[in-house]
């Protein structure tokens, strides 16, 4: 099996300092090369922070008390100090909810593709750096590639945007792509057509992907793994398989039941607690942690 490119242990947090509020309790999971992993959870468990933690985001806030370990490629991301994103460089990219408030409205396209390319190969030209942007560009198929390098964000469609930000996100080719509920700021069709996208691209170059989502749907489409969290704890993980077929928590099990009845796949509303939520974990045979992250 491959090493994993990103390990995540006893990842906790609390918002407001070491006594504050507590968020996550002791997240662990790890992603290889090349793997598409879902972490799946209801509004509020603790999705997004996990993904701007590994992202290096959160941690220079002075209300955020992070501890555990976030590695990336053997690279500490909790207790690395200022310059985790310089050190991690673009080997991990990610994409956001809405596209079109995560690019800079002040900025042409172009703008900001060359700085993306700058920050992978300081010694690029402007032309070089426009080439491939326009190549990138219309690998997402987008039709007019060298239109949507001069417009700004608020001139293309939400749809568009996605796609601005999927090139973007992959134009330094990163080993793994953290991707926040893609589209879901936009419409169902257009949600499927990013997933569908990305999942292409980032298969055809080996990309791995943590997909943050509360689609159960998309999940079971796009995932290989799965981790389902609730309220800061991880309480089941497996292979997609094993855990559509045989979910055993409580709470996957609950989630799993109410998919028929829903439209879209997204999650339904469960009691907000229940105690039978609050089961240990439940590791399915074959996804327990890599023996590298254990010690
Ligand atoms: N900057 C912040 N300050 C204080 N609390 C925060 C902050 N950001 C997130 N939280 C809290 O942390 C918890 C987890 O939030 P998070 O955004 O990770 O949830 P999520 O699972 O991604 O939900 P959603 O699907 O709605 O995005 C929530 O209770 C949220 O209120």
């Amino acid at each position: 099996m491959s090493e994993p490119v990103l390990t995540i242990r006893d990842l906790r947090l609390a918002f407001g300092g070491r006594r504050g509020h507590p968020v996550l309790h002791g997240i662990s999971l790890h992603v290889r090369a090349g793997e598409k992993v879902a972490l799946v959870g209801e509004s509020g468990s603790g999705k997004s922070v996990t993904a701007r933690l590994a992202m290096g985001l959160l941690q220079e806030s002075p209300r955020v008390h992070a501890t555990g370990s976030i590695r990336f490629d053997g690279i500490e991301a909790i207790s690395g100090g200022r310059d985790i994103a310089r050190r991690r460089g673009n080997r991990v990219a990610m994409i956001f909810q809405d596209p079109t408030s995560a690019l800079n409205p002040t900025f042409r396209i172009r703008g900001q593709f060359r700085d993306v390319l700058r920050s992978g190969d300081r010694g690029i030209s402007a032309a070089e750096a426009d080439r491939r942007a326009e190549a990138a560009l219309a690998e997402v198929s987008i039709p007019d590639p060298k239109r949507a390098l001069d417009s700004y964000a608020f001139q293309l469609s939400g749809g568009m945007n996605q796609r601005v930000m999927i090139a973007m996100a992959l134009a330094n080719r990163p080993a793994l792509l953290i991707a926040d509920e893609p589209g879901t700021a936009l419409d169902v069709t257009v949600q499927a057509q990013t997933l569908g996208l990305m999942s292409d691209l980032t298969e055809k170059r080996g990309t791995a992907v943590l997909l943050i989502s509360h689609n159960l749907g998309v999940v079971r489409e796009f995932s290989d793994r799965v981790y389902v969290i609730y309220r800061g704890r991880i309480v089941e993980h497996g292979t997609t398989a094993q855990l559509f077929a045989e979910p055993r928590h409580p709470y996957t099990r609950a989630l799993l039941a109410a998919i028929p009845k829903i439209s879209g796949g997204g999650l339904p509303d469960l009691p907000e607690r229940s105690p039978e939520f609050e089961s240990p974990l439940i590791v399915h045979e074959g996804c327990g942690e890599p023996v590298e992250a254990r010690a």
